[in-house]
């Protein structure tokens, strides 16, 4: 368990919400909750759906059945595929390969971003100065975004994701091209972001950096939720397995006796 005071009020609300790819069922029913002041990380095998899950939090994808409500303080609840640009400037995200125009510098890729969020300009360069602060990028500030290594740019992807200060942060994968310092970084970024009230959305391989940056850990195989994973657990890779495996077992079961869904 990371330390985290009290989670708050809901800010994502999945319920029953599936996303097939033709005959590839990538999010097969999943429910699922973040709420304010809480880290809740996705975990599971490649392919188990928590990318699609976090394209349908996002209004990227479209769910086939279920519903995703966007309850952010001081708009009314809304579906994320209907969701308007005033909720959408109280999310931030970093889904895909972080997107920088390679003409700008790192600070001006910030600024931009937080100008698409709605920033005026006045307050988003001070922003983006201590997000480049933060993120420990101001050796980089002033080179081109094309200049940067992967981690750089990982990095910078973090910081136009959260220049604007969002309520809810949905990050898939944030630490896979960091350095060690660069995953202390980022996860102690990601406590203080929830320490001041955001809620967090992050996807990961790696269970033992989430055990030591959710509040709470739940896991994904073949499109579906098979448990949950106390952060200050033992042995959470054996727990882990055991509920895959379990969920396998399961499927092969129905697959047998014809009861799957
Ligand atoms: N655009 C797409 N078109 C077709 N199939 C897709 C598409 N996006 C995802 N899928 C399929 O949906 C399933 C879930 O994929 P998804 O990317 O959500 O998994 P993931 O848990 O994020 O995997 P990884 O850990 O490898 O990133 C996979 O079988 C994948 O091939």
């Amino acid at each position: 368990m990371s330390g985290g005071g009290p989670a708050g009020d809901v800010l994502l609300d999945v319920r029953a919400v599936r996303r097939a790819f033709a005959d590839d069922r990538a999010v097969d029913g999943i429910d699922l909750t973040v709420r304010s002041g809480e880290i809740h990380a996705i975990v599971g095998l490649n392919g188990a759906g928590k990318s699609t899950l976090m394209r349908l939090a996002l209004g990227m994808l479209r769910p086939a059945a279920g519903s995703v409500h966007l309850r952010l303080p001081g708009t009314d609840a809304v579906e994320a595929w209907h969701a308007p640009a005033e909720v959408w400037a109280a999310v931030g995200h970093l889904v895909e390969t972080p997107f920088a125009y390679p003409e700008l510098t790192v600070t001006e890729m910030v600024v931009a971003a937080a100008r698409l969020r709605g920033m005026p300009a006045s307050a988003a360069v001070p922003a983006a100065r201590r997000v480049v602060e933060a993120l420990e990028l101001q050796r980089w500030a002033h080179r081109g975004t094309g200049t940067l290594s992967m981690g750089n740019r990982q990095r910078l992807g973090l910081a136009c994701a959260a220049v604007h200060a969002p309520r809810l942060l949905v990050l898939d994968e944030p630490s896979t091209a960091l350095d060690p310092a660069g995953v202390v970084l980022v996860r102690a970024w990601l406590r203080r972001t929830r320490d001041a009230g955001s809620g967090v959305l992050v996807s990961s391989h790696h269970l033992d950096e989430v055990a030591r940056t959710a509040d709470r850990i739940t896991v994904l195989h073949r499109g579906r939720v098979v448990g949950g994973l106390a952060p200050e657990g033992v042995d959470l890779e054996r727990q882990f397995f055991a509920m895959v495996h379990a969920a396998d077992a399961a499927a092969a079961c129905d697959a047998s006796t014809g009861s799957g869904a």
